[in-house]
């Protein structure tokens, strides 16, 4: 990801990180604000159906009793013990008795009437059968609910079924399981309240807010108007609205620190290395005297998402410093492997060089990395050059017994960019190398009046003593190339012969200057 889209993606997680956790609050506060006025509805629900379990409770006592005179029915003793239960019992209105479905006395006395009894709308499990409303036949006003035992029956003002304290704007409702509305309190809607009933327990059915509890025979409906919680959601939103005050702050924070290192170059190359974003190109490496190709430095490009490739010197030292180095080795090995195989296997005069950090020569770690990455390719150890600058050999000790384990593996070991650092020829006494390096620095003194011109014979001689082969870096001109060659320099590399080169323009370069002429 380049830097601009990384500025945009963070600059849009933050709004999302300071939208949504404020957004979340204010929809949890109205969500919690809601669940609590359920809660309180559905005390109110089951208050209710309390109240008509025991105002139905009362009335069928009240029945019970009746039943258990033994006197003549509708005898003056019949009627004021009817009476007197009627005004014991403080759900009951009316008591009557019936005698071949016909009222034939009741609690005010004999009736003349020729009244008929009711047919029920359900009947309980303890035998009342109750017709939910029905005009009274001796009391004029509102409909009454009948509840008949045998032979009598008992009248309840539905009001008592309802009898309890709810807060002003708290609509109440009692119906009968099929939904005939038995009381209700504060004027519900009696189509809502069938609709209510038909769904679940709890919800808001467009600009109300309800919750209903079921008994045995009845249901109850306490809502009320949605606007009825606004003050409790206002209250829930300023304790939450902190909370995603600060969960906004937080991940703001978040997003900013993340971007912030996703930008800083090292955290650029964390994600390089993570996604493999590295490639590597091939400088040939020729015979001086013939022309000939006989290997490459394998040199590594960072190639970022937008294909622009990164010079290593711009992102090794950074590599080195973090420890991402040996990472980046690792990637290096993988990809000369998958490049060069075929061509390492078809020609085995061809050898890549390797350049390795100062902490792979150190620990030695990288052996039997490239030991498999070799296996099962049919590349020979000794096709793989492995090059070291003086900084990798600081540590003479551990340094020796690398270059030993990597020679007894089979590679050649190459002292890279020398003279530029402080080996000293008794210092490269104590290792053993196949191959020293000139750096470009003394190759460009080469035909030049320079001081530092001088040295580079100096090296070249000093490589032949300790047997080394000797490979010129940085070779430009042909002026520079003959030079090598008068001095015995059998190996050059460089812009003279051909710059680092993608693989495939590799495999053809060796093709081409390997073909006869
Ligand atoms: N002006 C000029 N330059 C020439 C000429 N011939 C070769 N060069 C450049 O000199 C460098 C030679 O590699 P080096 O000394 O190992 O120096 C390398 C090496 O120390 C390091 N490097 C490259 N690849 C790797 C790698 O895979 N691992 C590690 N640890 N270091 C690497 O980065 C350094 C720079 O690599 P490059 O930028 O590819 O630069 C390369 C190459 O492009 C020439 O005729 N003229």
């Amino acid at each position: 990801m380049d830097r601009s889209r990384i500025i945009v993606t963070a600059v849009v997680l933050a709004l999302l990180g300071a939208i949504v956790p404020i957004a979340a609050m204010v929809h949890l506060s109205w969500i919690q604000a809601v669940q609590k006025e359920h809660k309180r509805l559905q005390l109110f629900a089951s208050r209710a159906i309390a109240r008509a379990d025991i105002s139905r409770g009362d009335a069928t006592a009240a029945l019970l009793q009746i039943d258990q005179f033994t006197g003549i029915r509708c005898s003056a003793d019949h009627i004021a013990r009817m009476r007197q239960l009627t005004i014991n019992t403080r759900s009951t209105e009316e008591m009557g008795y019936f005698e071949n479905g016909l009222l034939k006395c009741s609690s005010w006395g004999l009736t003349e009437g020729r009244v008929a009894q009711t047919v029920p709308d359900f009947t309980t499990r303890d035998g009342i059968a109750v017709t939910a409303r029905m005009q009274p036949v001796m009391s004029e006003g509102h409909l009454l609910m009948a509840l008949r035992y045998k032979d009598h029956n008992v009248l309840v003002d539905p009001v008592r079924f309802v009898d309890v304290i709810v807060d002003p704007g708290v609509q109440l409702a009692l119906t009968t399981e099929t939904g005939i509305l038995l009381g209700a309190l504060n004027g519900p809607d009696p189509a809502r309240i069938e609709k209510i009933i038909a769904g679940p327990d709890e919800g808001i059915d467009d600009d109300l807010l309800f919750a209903t509890a079921r008994g045995t025979g009845w249901i109850a409906v306490a809502a009320e108007p949605k606007s009825q919680i606004l003050d409790s959601v206002r209250q829930q939103r300023l304790l939450l609205l902190p909370l995603g005050a600060f969960m906004a702050a937080f991940i703001i924070g978040m997003v900013v620190w993340l971007s912030r290192r996703r930008l800083s170059p090292l955290g650029e190359l964390q994600i390089a290395v993570r996604k493999r974003e590295f490639i590597v190109h091939y400088q040939p490496i020729v015979e001086l005297r013939t022309g000939n190709c006989i290997g490459a430095e394998a040199l590594v490009r960072w190639k970022r998402p937008n294909g622009s490739l990164v010079r290593p010197d711009l992102f090794i030292p950074l590599a080195e410093e973090s420890g991402l180095i040996t990472a980046i080795t690792d990637q290096v090995i993988a990809l000369v492997v998958f490049d060069l195989n075929r061509l390492l296997v078809a020609d085995r005069s061809i050898h890549i060089a390797i350049n390795l950090s100062a902490t792979d020569v150190s620990t030695a770690r990288v052996l039997p990395v490239i030991e498999k990455a070799l296996q099962h390719t049919g590349i020979e150890p000794q096709q793989i050059w492995l090059e070291a600058t003086e900084r990798g050999f600081v540590d003479i000790n551990s340094a020796r017994s690398t270059v030993v384990r990597a020679r007894e593996l089979g590679h050649a070991v190459v002292i890279d960019d020398f003279g530029t650092g402080y080996s000293s020829l008794s210092y490269l006494e104590g290792l053993p190398l196949d191959a020293l390096k000139i750096d470009k620095s003394f190759i460009d003194t080469i035909s030049t009046n320079s001081a530092t011109s001088s040295v580079t014979p100096h090296i070249i001689g000093m490589a032949k003593t300790l047997k080394l082969k000797i490979v010129a870096e940085g070779v430009e001109t042909q002026a520079q190339a003959d030079y090598l060659v008068e001095h015995d320099v059998e190996y050059g590399q460089g812009w003279l012969f051909a710059r680092p080169m993608p693989a495939a323009e590799f495999i053809a370069y060796c093709r081409q200057a390997k073909a006869p002429a």
